[in-house]
């Protein structure tokens, strides 16, 4: 009785597995991203859910300020002199054939620590899909700079949506009803990526 029960249960998740379609690829799949303030991370989080594969929170090896007037002029001063800082996650790469990059916007750029990643990282041949939140002002530069530190990457069609405004103290703002609505948008964003990103 019991093991007929576990064999359901085997039955029913394989099914579900499959109707999600990214099953034969999940050990080949990186969802990588960088976030502060956590809504990158809940797209991430929810890209997971839907596609598997491994999830990885980029760390750095000298967090920035907890101070959001001192990052803002942190980061104003890497952008200017080009510094990249160094990262403390190391991923081997090898295994991997798509990577879905998250980041917020940064100074209407790329932040510093994903131009590090994707310099310090081979990517070439693979299939690369960025992802963004953002204060309402958008991806600016940032996903024109993943083109250009990856160009011998396959890039899909990127995801953005409005985050947090830590300026005026709103941190995690993808959460309750908007949360929901975020999940709409990235599922049908996934739905059109799917044909792309599996390969049989
Ligand atoms: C240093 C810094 C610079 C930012 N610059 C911008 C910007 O230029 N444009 C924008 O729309 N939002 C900007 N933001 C807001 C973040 O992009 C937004 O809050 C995002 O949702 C944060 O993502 P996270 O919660 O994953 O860290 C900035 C935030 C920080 C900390």
């Amino acid at each position: 009785m019991i093991i007929s029960r576990l064999l359901f249960i085997i039955f029913l998740v394989s099914g579900w597995c499959s109707a999600q379609g990214y099953e034969n690829k999940a050990d080949n799949i990186l969802i990588v991203y960088l976030s502060r303030t956590n809504n990158t991370k809940v797209l991430a989080e929810m890209i997971h859910e839907n596609v598997g594969g491994n999830l990885v929170a980029l760390e750095l090896k000298n967090p920035y300020p907890q101070n959001y007037k001192s990052i803002v002029a942190q980061v104003a001063e890497e952008n200017r002199t080009g510094f990249l800082p160094p990262l403390k996650t190391q991923i081997n790469m090898d295994k991997y054939d798509t990577v879905f990059l998250g980041f917020p916007t940064w100074g209407m750029q790329l932040p510093p620590p994903i131009k590090s990643f994707l310099t310090r990282h081979d990517l070439k041949d693979k299939t690369v899909i960025p992802f963004n939140t953002n204060a309402g002002y958008g991806i600016g530069s940032s996903f024109r700079t993943v083109e250009s530190l990856c160009s011998d990457c396959n890039i899909l069609e990127g995801f953005s949506v409005t985050g947090g405004i830590e300026r005026d103290g709103i941190y995690l703002a993808i959460k309750g009803n908007r949360k929901v609505e975020v999940k709409e948008l990235l599922v049908e964003w996934l739905e059109k990526l799917k044909p792309l990103t599996i390969k049989n």
